[in-house]
């Protein structure tokens, strides 16, 4: 249950410069289609929900410009970074970051930090480029990240230490759930030295595991792209007899990107998520007796699914410190097999895994409206002195979510949700394969 004191931004101070957008704010106020910058956005939106909160209801600042900004334009400096692995829309994130500081606030001084937070750490010798809008102007048409990405573990110390000899007064963070908790111990070092420095946050992952930030940009894209391959495996499978369609698709330890994948085509008989645990011994007669009434079958199994049918995978972390994942779908591959020859039954089965494929795209156009209007809010954000947030789009409305909010858990799929039950529904699998 969320405490209505978690949403609450931290501010660098007050606003008391008259902002270039403010004659756009005029007239606005609430609507169905517009938030006041002095209105919140509610957590809850059933008639439940809302019954069960005790007086106080838990809601968001609201995203979007300010009447009267913290910094002035004509004296500051921009930073940023982007971490961890890559996710389509990257660019368009930091394409929006330069032309919305430069454009609408006349900030021109924007530095480009190379490599994640190695390109702030001396030890990592990373030159820091300057990011104009002639620089950015096509970088939207292509995948990756023009600064480069990293994992590891940098001091936030050495960071905020770079950033006070840069001069940068805005450090955007484009990253995951690891970026944004280093995002969070960069503000609290700030903090410590009473420095006045804003740290925004733009969520980042293909995975969609971050809460309270809607859908994290990027994830369509590449559940789209995960859908051709499964389109793939569905007509090798359907063009032979007894096929069996088996694609692995990445998402770490949440299943979106496969349950939505598998959803777009509507095809897939049988699809596996971490958040569902299922016997072994259940599912492959479930899937021989499918192929014998149907002809072929197609599985789509999320790259964290089925981890404790690989008992001796050794624990092996990333330089981050994330457990990196045993390949499972390989594991299933190899089961199939054996079991359809342990039953004397012929089997045709093609794996797909796209693996990287799906994340290194450029963004679709709804990926590159959403990369830009979260670079937006996050402009907004960080010239109004808050600080110590990502900006998330929560229930269609953008929102300020304070950065201790955003990693205090990871975004799963809910057994128990309308999404998985669409899954069942579509697929036609059992709730759970009792052996
Ligand atoms: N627990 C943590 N505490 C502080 N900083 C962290 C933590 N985890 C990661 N970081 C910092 O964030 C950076 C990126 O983290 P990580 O590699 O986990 O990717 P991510 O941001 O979670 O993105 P993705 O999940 O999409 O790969 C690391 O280089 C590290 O500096
Ligand atoms: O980029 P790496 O270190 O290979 O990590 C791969 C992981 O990164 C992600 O693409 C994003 O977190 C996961 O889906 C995947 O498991
Ligand atoms: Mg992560």
């Amino acid at each position: 249950m969320v405490d209505p004191g978690q949403l609450i931004v931290r501010s660098l101070g007050e606003s008391r410069i008259p902002s270039p957008l403010g004659s756009l704010l005029t007239r606005r106020g609430t609507t169905e289609h517009y938030v006041d910058e002095a209105d919140r956005v509610l957590l809850d939106d059933t008639v439940a929900m809302l019954a069960a909160r005790g007086d106080e209801l838990p809601s968001f600042e609201p995203g979007g410009p300010r009447r009267r900004i913290y910094f002035d334009p004509s004296k500051i400096r921009a930073g940023i970074v982007t971490c961890g692995g890559l996710c389509p829309g990257l660019n368009d994130v930091i394409r929006g970051l330069v032309l919305t500081l430069n454009n609408q606030y006349g900030v021109s001084r924007i530095l480009g930090f190379r490599n994640g937070y190695q390109g702030l750490t001396p030890g990592a010798g990373h030159s820091v480029v300057e990011l104009t809008p002639a620089g950015v102007e096509y970088i939207n048409e292509h995948g990756g990240t023009i600064l480069g990405t990293s994992r590891g573990n940098q001091d936030p110390e050495e960071i905020v230490d770079c950033l006070e000899q840069l001069g940068v007064n805005l450090l955007f963070v484009v990253g995951g759930d690891g970026s944004m908790r280093g995002a969070r111990l960069i503000s609290e070092t700030i903090a410590a030295r009473d420095r006045r420095i804003a740290v925004v946050g733009v969520p980042k992952t293909i995975d969609n595991d971050i809460p309270y930030i809607g859908q994290s940009f990027g994830f369509q894209t590449a559940y789209a792209k995960a859908a051709e391959s499964i389109r793939a495996a569905h007509v090798e499978a359907a063009a032979q007899p007894s096929g069996v369609g088996l694609v692995q698709l990445m998402g770490r330890h949440s299943g979106f990107i496969a349950s939505y994948a598998a959803l777009a085509n509507n095809d897939a008989d049988y699809v596996l998520i971490p958040e569902v645990p299922f016997s072994l011994d259940g599912f492959l007669p479930a899937l021989r007796r499918r192929v014998a009434d149907r002809g072929h079958a197609l599985v789509v199994v999320a790259e964290g699914a089925g981890q404790e049918h690989l008992r001796d995978a050794p624990l092996r972390l990333d330089a981050s410190g994330n457990r990196k994942l045993g390949d499972f779908g390989l594991h299933l591959r190899d089961r199939i097999l054996d079991d359809f020859a342990a039953a004397a039954r012929e089997v045709n089965l093609k794996y797909i895994d796209p693996s990287y494929a799906i994340r290194s795209v450029p963004a679709n156009p709804y990926d590159s409206v959403y990369c830009l209007r979260l670079a937006q809010a996050a402009v907004h954000a960080a010239m109004a002195g808050r600080t110590e947030l990502v900006v998330g789009m929560w229930r269609g409305r953008f929102v300020h979510v304070p950065i201790p909010l955003a990693v205090s858990g990871r975004n799963q799929v809910d057994p128990d949700g309308d999404l998985w039950l669409s899954v069942l529904e579509a697929t036609g699998q059992p709730p759970d394969f009792t052996a």
